[in-house]
């Protein structure tokens, strides 16, 4: 198959420290095999929802009892779940481009989306303000795909909108907060609310596996109840092993651990990564987004589509991904811009990668 090494999707199974993830897992299941004889609660062990809890107050801020907390197998189905605490006229607002499979899935939903424009500081207001959403999806601490980081005067601005009508509501997903570079942590969005207006979204895909399936939303007192009443038949749908396993790996500090290790990996690997592809490319990329989180964008200034790109790639065993597909409702730009991850790109592979990239592009 294609050689994967500028997969925003993937993360580096050789980073993951296996050995410890299963002695958390003998040591939960051996003290804790009796939760495994029942149906949990539907939104997850308790017990883990409370080192969640206080994991999210410590590393974003985010201020909740564990009863707020949902865990659930994926982002997507937090937000099939979310979708029934809402009335079914809800226009949700997303930012475009964005996050193309949160769009198909409302889609699928049959919930209608307008597409907001952003800027560099993530989802503009006057957008906002001038459409019919009152439910918006954003990604502020590193928009999904541009890596736009959202400042506090934004964010106060979007609180303000949030505020000022009754069925509004903002969703902060802040799928891989936890890598920043060269911006300090900006605290949650969540953390900020006074007004029960955030549900928040986060998972462990991007800091651990996405085959874990281990993601989580923190719910407004409000939307709590409407859950309890409305969604009290839903069973957990994370496996109560990977849970208890994943708390033990938290109380331990071995996830904490985990992040500043690759938190310093990553770093050398995208600055490395960075310095090849203007050594290679010179001025004709530009490099955006690179400032948190796992991916960055590079649009190049040359005569050719990103289709045809990817399609020369394809000729070269190399996968790429364009950003034409988090364009959902509008046309995407004329230059071709790539998504390039690097937490699966080793530094070892680095220079045949921006070979094929270089081939791709110029052969
Ligand atoms: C904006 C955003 N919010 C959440 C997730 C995490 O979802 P989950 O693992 O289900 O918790 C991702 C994950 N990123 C996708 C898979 F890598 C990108 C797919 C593509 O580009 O089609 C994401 O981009």
């Amino acid at each position: 198959g294609l050689k994967k090494y500028f997969s925003h999707m993937s993360a580096d199974i050789h980073m993951f420290p296996l050995e410890k993830w299963l002695s958390c897992e003998e040591q939960a299941l051996k003290k804790k095999k009796k939760l495994l004889e029942e149906y949990i609660d539907p939104q997850g062990v308790y017990s883990v929802r409370q080192t969640i809890a206080r994991f999210l107050s410590q590393s974003r801020g985010v201020r909740c009892y564990p009863e707020q907390i949902v865990l659930g197998s994926g982002t997507q189905l937090l937000t099939r779940q979310l979708t029934k605490l809402l009335p079914k006229d809800t226009i949700y607002g997303l930012e475009e481009p964005g996050y193309q499979r949160m769009y198909q899935l409302l889609k699928s939903e049959d919930r209608s989306i307008t597409s907001l424009e952003i800027d560099w500081k993530g989802i503009r207001i006057d957008a906002l303000q001038a459409s019919m959403a009152n439910v918006l999806f954003t990604t502020p601490s590193h928009q999904f795909p541009t890596g736009a980081i959202m400042p506090i005067s934004r964010r106060i601005q979007l609180l303000n909108w949030a505020n000022s009508a009754p069925d509004r509501y903002i969703v902060e997903d802040d799928y891989d907060s936890e890598y920043k570079y060269d911006a300090d942590s900006i605290p949650s969005l969540q953390g900020m609310d006074g007004a029960s207006r955030v549900i928040y979204m986060g998972s462990f895909s991007k800091s651990l596996l996405p085959g874990l399936r281990m993601s989580y939303m923190v719910l407004p007192i409000p939307l709590l109840e409407m859950y309890r009443r409305s969604l009290h038949f839903l069973m957990s749908s994370c496996s109560t092993i990977t849970q208890l396993t994943l708390q033990a790996f938290i109380e331990t500090g071995e996830y904490q651990k985990h992040i500043k290790k690759t938190t310093k990996l990553y770093r050398i690997r995208r600055a490395m990564l960075i310095d090849k592809l203007l050594d290679k490319f010179g001025d004709c990329i530009s490099v955006e987004g690179e400032k948190s989180g796992l991916h960055f964008l590079v649009s190049f200034d040359i005569d050719r589509t990103e289709e045809q790109i990817k399609r020369q790639a394809e000729e070269k065993g190399l996968l790429l991904y364009g950003i034409s597909r988090f364009y959902n409702q509008s046309v995407p730009p004329r230059k071709p811009t790539l998504i390039l991850g690097f937490a699966n790109m080793r530094t070892t592979d680095m220079d045949e990668a921006v070979g094929l990239l270089w081939e791709a592009v110029f052969n």
